[in-house]
């Protein structure tokens, strides 16, 4: 009796974790996004065509349709004030065709790209070290 008052709510935590995995994602990692990634290209079998120089071209296509959401504007300021809701959300999926096929590449060319970010940073600021403060 104890199990069957259990059981309902164990399926109703699962549904709402399973809910949140697929459409409330907002702290993903790289490595997830690589994984899911990967999947997407084997269930397809288009891992064929995913050769380093292929990945780099398709991103940079990618670039360019982000440009075209800014291309002919004046100065657009932070936040995209006067951007309806489509058009930012046009802008989300342009900003992912272009991070997705980044960290593609990144894996057909064995780069850790979590690990090199997080180093290229340190070097960042090893290079342009911030004014100390309060001196
Ligand atoms: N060989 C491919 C083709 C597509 N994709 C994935 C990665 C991108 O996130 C997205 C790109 O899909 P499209 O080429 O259809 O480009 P868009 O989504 O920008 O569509 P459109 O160019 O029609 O606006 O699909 C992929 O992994 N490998």
């Amino acid at each position: 009796m104890e199990e069957e008052k259990k059981l309902p709510m164990m399926s109703m935590e699962e549904k709402k974790k399973k809910e949140e995995e697929e459409t409330e994602v907002s702290d993903v990692s790289l490595k997830e996004l690589s994984k899911k990634l990967d999947d997407f290209a084997k269930e397809r079998d288009w891992e064929k065509y995913h050769a380093p120089r292929n990945l780099l071209l398709a991103m940079i296509a990618e670039v360019g349709e982000l440009s075209e959401l800014f291309m002919w504007k004046t100065e657009v300021p932070k936040g995209l004030p006067g951007w309806g809701e489509a058009e930012k959300e046009h802008l989300g999926e342009e900003l992912s065709d272009v991070l997705l096929y980044l960290i593609r590449l990144s894996d057909m060319c064995g780069v850790d790209l979590g690990d090199a970010a997080t180093k290229k940073i340190v070097k960042n600021a090893v290079k342009y070290p911030a004014p100390s403060k309060g001196a």
